[in-house]
């Protein structure tokens, strides 16, 4: 029996723009119960992780921005997703800006020897108090899952690392800090940046990173910031970047890996309806979800 289960994530706390903490009405209100329900034979949405409105504080010591409700709220989240996958259903996260990962992870990761994880998106997200621009701890949830970054954020969950380097998949970068690619030549962090999209193609893009993950890995995680997209696609985010992947490239994307039947747990992160243009974002986004789940024209 295939069973779903929806798990909204309403934080903002990991960047400066409000509004992302609605993305998970806005991917509600898309109609994403519709569009998922025939392709399982349960889907369960669990409601929101409870997350308030809580006062925005900067920790002095690492200036990381909202770090400690970032903690405690990611900590709530892992929990949920660790009953979900004992449950034996899919787990599917509405973000939420990307910061949200660092729970997902640490609440899916203790089930696999060897979790794959595809980062799906124009960033790496692998920035530590140390190399970061911004503070935002939405830019450093993969370094976090790495074992790198404050420790209260990386021992999420009671163990570390969540992912080895070799695990990970990043697809779609094009703008990457000067310590975020120290860290993917350090670590051998398999990208394919825009370029390698555009002179491969997302096919074999697409078939390279499945043969790779299934080499090593017991599962994989597929993370999937908006913002991967380009922003005539997907507006709707806080942090875009021009020359993006395409709306067509994305459902092929999603369809390869449906056809693979090698993702065991998804999120999709950084909707943010306020500066969307008619929720087309959500919409963009429970549109990939049915490719992903395997919904088929003929
Ligand atoms: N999940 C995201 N949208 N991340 C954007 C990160 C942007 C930049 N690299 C930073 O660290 O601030
Ligand atoms: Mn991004
Ligand atoms: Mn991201």
């Amino acid at each position: 029996m295939r069973k779903l289960a929806i798990i909204g994530m309403p934080m903002d706390l990991g960047q400066t723009r409000r509004g992302v903490d609605m993305g998970p009405s806005a991917i509600r209100y898309a109609g994403i119960n519709e569009r998922l329900n025939t392709l399982f034979d349960e889907v369960r949405d669990l409601g929101d992780i409870e997350v308030g409105r809580p006062e925005v504080s900067i920790d002095k010591e690492s200036n990381l921005r909202n770090l400690e409700l970032i903690a405690e709220k990611t900590t709530s989240l892992a929990k949920k997703i660790d009953e979900v996958v004992q449950s034996g259903s899919f787990p599917l996260v509405l973000g939420g800006d990307h910061s949200i990962a660092i729970g997902t992870l640490a609440g899916v990761s203790k089930h696999y020897e060897n979790l794959g994880v595809i980062w799906y998106d124009a960033h790496g997200d692998l920035n530590t108090a140390e190399t970061s621009p911004s503070g935002n701890i939405h830019g450093m949830p993969l370094a976090v899952s790495l074992g790198l970054g404050h420790p209260l954020l990386i021992n999420i969950g009671g163990y570390l690392p969540k992912v080895k380097p070799e695990n990970i998949v990043i697809i779609g970068a094009r703008s990457l800090d000067e310590g975020e690619r120290e860290l993917i030549k350090e670590k051998g962090i398999r990208v394919y940046t825009m370029h390698e999209i555009d002179r491969l193609g997302m096919t074999r893009v697409m078939e390279e990173s499945i043969e790779y993950l299934k080499e090593r890995t017991d599962g994989v995680h597929l993370s999937l910031d908006l913002d991967a997209l380009d922003p005539t696609d997907a507006p709707g985010v806080g942090t875009p970047v021009n020359g993006g992947i395409s709306y067509r490239e994305s459902h092929l994307a999603m369809e390869m890996l449906a056809e693979a039947n090698m993702i065991t747990s998804a999120e999709f992160v950084e909707v943010n309806p306020i500066l969307d243009e008619r929720n087309k974002t959500a919409i963009v986004a429970v549109a990939l979800m049915g490719s992903l789940f395997g919904e088929k024209l003929l």
